[in-house]
């Protein structure tokens, strides 16, 4: 079984290599991956699998740090332009670019759901030949919007998946649920497809990484570092006035944006975890000799659990609206992204682990590690999933990067796209053995 995993997954090679390329030259950010979502589609439906689009897999309330109507407007036409179907594009208008597909085998089984994401960075890639994308045709061709974590190839790892499950479907049982997600960057877009009840049925839930660091031919079965986050962006509303004539006239913006940033840095630690808080965009004021009327703010706070996380955001919105009040400025806060930590539950860990091992390919198979600490919103998915009585897992598939996540010059090796494939499709075609049936 194993065997004919592996040959049937490595066969995909070139055609993951080429989809994995488009989506990168095509990149394409949080809830505008339209061109993307409908290529997806497109592509799940040929192989056979019943789907779920947009509104009835994205909760609209819900969704966080959604662009402007203009924006999403713009960029579905932009998308149209690349190539993105048209005919699929009804579903995802609007900044509804989320996919469910599921496969029913007709025998019985549980539910096995995977989670890709698909957006991109808000970043411009380096267009210079030292970088493997530019010299090799395939970098972004979109300003301002780069694939640079790697989401192309979980992407394209959700579509092999889609593939190899459907040339074995007969060796299957229950239910595959392939789930791709938009808006991952910025914590924003796991939440909405909670809300829509996406993984309610799920009993297995499983969702992956390439990268963060973890070398190439290694894999972590259960990765837990994942920090609670909110993102919030501020702005401040006060009243501009002659810098020299009449400053008693003015309410300044900045200094009260200024003040907070000081102050959101001066939140106490928490004894019940680490914690982080970062101000990473302060803009403020019009010219030299007026007093800044306006200011904005874009703010996270993180912590390692999600009370510690509650005490710092509570701590946050005290700090930001005593600023405000100090300088007699008016503000808003919207919340524009958030996750929750969460840990993986060590029985589906240790299948994986096992499933893993009989691959046969890894040179490490890691249950945990101790790692840089970021976020993650699929979080809110294995969150639920556990709540529910399931089993859920985050898995990092390890690779040589040419860069650090989040840079200019970020690459992988796309054979780790391959790993993935076959770890995940081993977890489903062993499922008998994690329920004891064998
Ligand atoms: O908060 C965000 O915007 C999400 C973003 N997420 C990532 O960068 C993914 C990530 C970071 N660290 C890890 C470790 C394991 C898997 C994924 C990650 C972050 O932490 O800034």
């Amino acid at each position: 079984m194993v065997n004919e995993i592996s040959e049937r997954v490595e066969k995909l090679f070139p055609s993951l290599q080429t989809q994995r390329r488009d989506l990168h030259k095509y990149a394409e950010s949080g809830w505008l991956e339209f061109r993307t979502s409908t290529l997806v589609a497109d592509r799940l439906e040929k192989l056979g699998y019943s789907l779920q689009l947009g509104k009835e897999v994205i909760d609209a309330g819900s969704r966080m740090g959604l662009p402007s109507a203009a924006v999403l407007a713009q960029q579905e036409q932009r998308a149209l332009e690349q190539g993105a179907i048209a005919r699929w594009m009804p579903h995802f208008s609007g900044g509804f670019t989320g996919i469910v597909a599921t496969l029913e085998t007709g025998r019985p089984g549980p539910v096995m759901g995977f989670r890709v994401d698909m957006d991109a960075l808000d970043l411009n890639e380096v267009l210079e030949d030292e970088h493997r994308p530019f010299r090799e045709g395939f970098a972004s061709a979109n300003n301002g919007m780069m694939h640079a974590c790697g989401h192309d190839g979980h992407t394209t790892i959700g579509l092999g998946l889609a593939e190899v499950l459907m040339q074995v479907r007969d060796q299957l049982c229950g239910t595959i649920k392939l789930i791709f997600q938009p808006a991952e960057e910025g914590t924003r877009g796991a939440k909405s497809m909670v809300e829509a009840g996406v993984v309610d049925d799920v009993d297995y839930f499983t969702a992956v990484h390439i990268g963060t660091g973890v070398p190439a031919n290694h894999i972590v079965c259960g990765n837990d570092t994942f920090m609670a986050t909110t993102k919030l962006d501020v702005r401040f509303t006060g009243v501009a006035s002659h810098a020299g004539g009449k400053p008693e006239d003015g309410r300044n913006a900045l200094l009260a944006a200024a003040q907070a940033t000081l102050g959101l840095h001066a939140i106490p630690r928490h004894s019940g975890g680490d914690s982080r808080i970062n101000v990473g965009v302060l803009q403020a004021g019009t010219g030299r000799n007026v007093v800044p009327s306006s200011a904005t703010m874009k703010v996270e706070t993180r912590g390692s659990t999600n009370e510690v996380n509650e005490f710092i955001y509570q701590q946050a919105l005290k700090v930001i609206s005593g600023a405000a009040e100090m300088h007699q400025v008016k503000f808003d806060i919207t919340l524009m992204g958030a996750a929750q930590s969460s840990t993986p539950t060590p029985a589906w860990v240790h299948y994986i682990h096992r499933q893993a091992e009989k691959l046969g390919e890894f040179e490490q198979i890691i249950d945990r590690q101790e790692g840089a600490a970021g976020s993650e919103d699929a979080t809110y998915m294995m969150e639920r999933v556990k709540s529910l009585g399931g089993e859920a897992s985050y898995v990092i598939f390890g690779t040589d990067l040419s860069a650090g996540h989040h840079n200019e010059l970020f690459d992988f090796d796309e054979k780790v796209m391959m790993q993935g494939i076959k770890t995940l499709a081993a977890l489903a075609l062993n499922i008998a053995e994690f329920r004891g049936e064998n």
